[in-house]
């Protein structure tokens, strides 16, 4: 579903991504893992289209969108949750829900939405500020995919969340996958990681070090937990 062929991103002279090459099958949740500035967020912003100084190809359902604007990857079902929620303080969670237009080809209704985030139906009348880390959490995932992305591209949805929360975001990404979802997500809890998604990806100095199947992360979960300085 989306092929990364050989992708290098730079800040100014400073290079953060090394000729990164990977792939997400349709239906996987793939996760990025690697240490603090190892390129997670920068490869995430270039798949999208929001970072702009790079070489190589992103080719998403077999054409290339490398030199679309993010809108236009959106249009095609690329969807980026960032790791700040960018939740509307002001907004009504419903309003937050409904305000950006339908964009992706197979937006979510309203009632699919409130089926598979609960929380956020008890909650569709609280204004943002209102909102506890994970259910601004939900409200992110819950917005993109309102939107119409086929293809989550998530910036560490759990971090900062209460192991309780991280639970239900998993079980949220279980779900959002057997509906049809594919997800692509930082996540630096590799035990966290191994039980949501089915492949791994280890980031290291802006290049993909090693590609892991979950049975390899759980049996080195202790030495990448150390490697990561968790
Ligand atoms: N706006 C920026 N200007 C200059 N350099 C940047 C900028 N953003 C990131 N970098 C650099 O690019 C490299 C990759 O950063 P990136 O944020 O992609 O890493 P990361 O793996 O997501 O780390 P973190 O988990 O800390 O966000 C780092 O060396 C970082 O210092």
């Amino acid at each position: 579903m989306l092929r990364i062929d050989r992708l290098s991103a730079w800040y100014g002279e400073a290079r953060a991504l090394r000729e990164v090459s990977l792939e997400v099958g349709e239906g996987e949740i793939v996760t990025l893992v690697g240490r603090n500035g190892a390129g997670k967020t920068t490869l995430l912003r270039s798949v999208m289209g929001l970072h702009t100084q790079v070489e190589g190809t992103v080719e998403f359902l077999g054409a290339d969108v490398s030199r679309l604007a993010p809108h236009r990857r959106a249009r095609r079902g690329l969807g980026y949750v960032p790791d700040d929620r960018g939740v509307y303080a002001n907004l009504s969670v419903e309003e937050n829900l409904t305000l950006p237009p339908a964009a992706g080809p197979h937006p979510w209704s309203l009632d699919q939405v409130y089926e598979t985030f609960p929380r956020l139906r008890e909650r569709r009348r609280s204004p943002g500020t209102k909102l506890s880390g994970g259910e601004q959490q939900m409200l992110s995932l819950a917005r993109v995919l309102r939107m119409g992305a086929r293809l989550l591209l998530c910036d560490e949805p759990t971090e900062g969340l209460s192991p309780l929360i991280v639970q239900q975001i998993g079980g949220i990404l279980r779900d959002v996958k057997a509906q049809g979802v594919t997800v692509l997500l930082i996540e630096q809890n590799v035990h966290f990681a191994a039980t949501v998604a089915d492949r791994h990806y280890l980031l290291a100095e802006g290049h993909v070090a090693e590609s892991m199947d979950n049975a390899e992360v759980k049996a080195r979960e202790h030495e990448l937990l150390g490697y990561l300085g968790i």
